[in-house]
């Protein structure tokens, strides 16, 4: 498609989202605004956009899609302040912000001057901020919430999904209200227990030094999303305060339940708490990105000594297995250290294995 695209907020989601639209649409011109000048200047130094924005009202007055991609709050000062008697005809407005029902309630005064706004949330992302952190293939496979309100023609809706195809998201319709309930479950309240994980950890690290020397794989694991940006979050509990306070309330009674049946060494209610939660958790689609990213990963045991690494992509590279993502996990101060590779398929992983097993005596297994 041809036409304007203006990116408001060049972090890791609008930049992101600017480089998979021109993958798809090479023949859009991408202008790009940030509050911040340095993002900016790195979003064009990194040729995330095809262009800086002069003034944010010049590029408004020129923009076909206008995409809105700061944290939440300043979304919604955003859409306050767009000077709709000067937007193009035919403009489409779009989000991408975590939640839905406040952000669509601001965007009234557009719709009733008849600019289509249309709420998104793309849902894929990482602990990561920042512009240079952005990937043209971030939301491939991930479900792409829309929020849509009845005012918005069906076709102008085709339009915006045919300006993101090259997300290669799954689009969903969702009302805002449904779309902040089930965030709110998958993605909000579970975020708030990962920091409050951190805390507890940091607390008890007063008491012992070890603490976070010995804070292994699963910890890490169920807590990695509290390195995210703190101004982002913080928008989002706000803003799906509601939600939060219910999820509060359920969590609480739920880890009364769960502090009884340990209190009483209720063995059987113990183990059918973990087995059930184990398998509606193995029974979640592993295929899709998502509140649960798949990864095919392989752990593999390796000595620590120089090289190591490299000499493991290096057999992986001559059979042209591609890594997505490595990582080393110092769980232990043994000789041996743990390295998770992560791969685009099932496949590829067996492929790895496999390599890995006539090249070295390495022990892989699956996670
Ligand atoms: N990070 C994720 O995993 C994720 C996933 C899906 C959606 N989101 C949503 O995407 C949005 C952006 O998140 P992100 O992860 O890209 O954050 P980020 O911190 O990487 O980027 C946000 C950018 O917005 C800029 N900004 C802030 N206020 C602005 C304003 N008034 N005008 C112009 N630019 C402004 C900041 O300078 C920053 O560069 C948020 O609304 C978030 O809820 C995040
Ligand atoms: O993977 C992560 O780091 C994320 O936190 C991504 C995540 C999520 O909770 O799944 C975070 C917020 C977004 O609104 C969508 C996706």
């Amino acid at each position: 498609m041809e036409g304007n695209v203006l990116i408001v907020g060049l972090g890791l989601i609008g930049g992101s989202m600017a480089l998979a639209i021109k993958k798809a649409h090479p023949e859009a011109v991408i202008i790009g605004y940030d509050i911040d000048e340095r993002q900016l200047g790195l979003a064009r130094s990194l040729k995330v956009i095809d262009e800086a924005a002069g003034s944010l009202t010049e590029a408004y007055e020129r923009a076909d899609l206008i995409v809105l991609a700061a944290p939440v709050m300043q979304t919604e000062v955003l859409l306050s302040s767009l000077p709709l008697e000067r937007l193009k005809p035919g403009v489409i407005v779009t989000d991408v912000g975590s939640t839905k029902r406040r952000i669509v309630e601001r965007a009234r005064r557009l719709l009733e001057c008849g600019v289509a706004f249309i709420g998104g949330h793309p849902m894929a992302g990482s602990h990561k901020s920042g512009v240079a952190a952005a990937r043209a293939h971030l939301f491939e496979n991930a479900f792409y919430i829309l929020t849509p309100t009845e005012e918005v023609a069906v076709q102008r809706v085709e339009i915006l999904k045919r300006w993101l195809s090259g997300t290669k998201a799954q689009f969903v319709i969702l009302t805002p209200e449904e779309h902040d309930r089930i965030t709110g479950v998958i993605s909000h309240f579970p975020h708030l227990i990962a920091a409050s994980l951190v805390h507890q950890a940091r607390e008890y690290e007063c008491e012992n030094a070890l603490v976070s020397r010995l804070a292994a794989g699963g910890f890490r694991d169920i807590t990695r999303i509290a390195s995210s940006n703190p101004e982002m979050w913080r928008d989002i509990l706000i803003h799906n305060k509601q939600e939060m306070l219910t999820l509060f309330d359920r969590w609480m009674a739920e880890m009364e339940k769960l502090r009884s049946f340990v209190e009483e060494e209720n063995s059987p209610a113990i183990y059918h708490y973990f087995l059930e939660a184990k398998q509606f958790r193995d029974g979640l689609p592993a295929r899709t990105k998502g509140a649960i990213p798949s990864f095919y990963d392989l752990y593999v045991d390796v000595p620590d000594y120089p090289g190591v690494i490299s000499e493991v992509t290096g057999y992986l590279a001559k059979e042209n297995i591609s890594i997505t993502n490595i990582r080393i996990i110092e769980t232990r101060e043994e000789i041996y250290g743990v390295l998770r590779l992560s791969f685009q398929s099932e496949e590829d992983r067996a492929r790895a294995k496999a390599c890995l097993a006539q090249h070295t005596s390495y022990a892989a297994y699956e996670g």
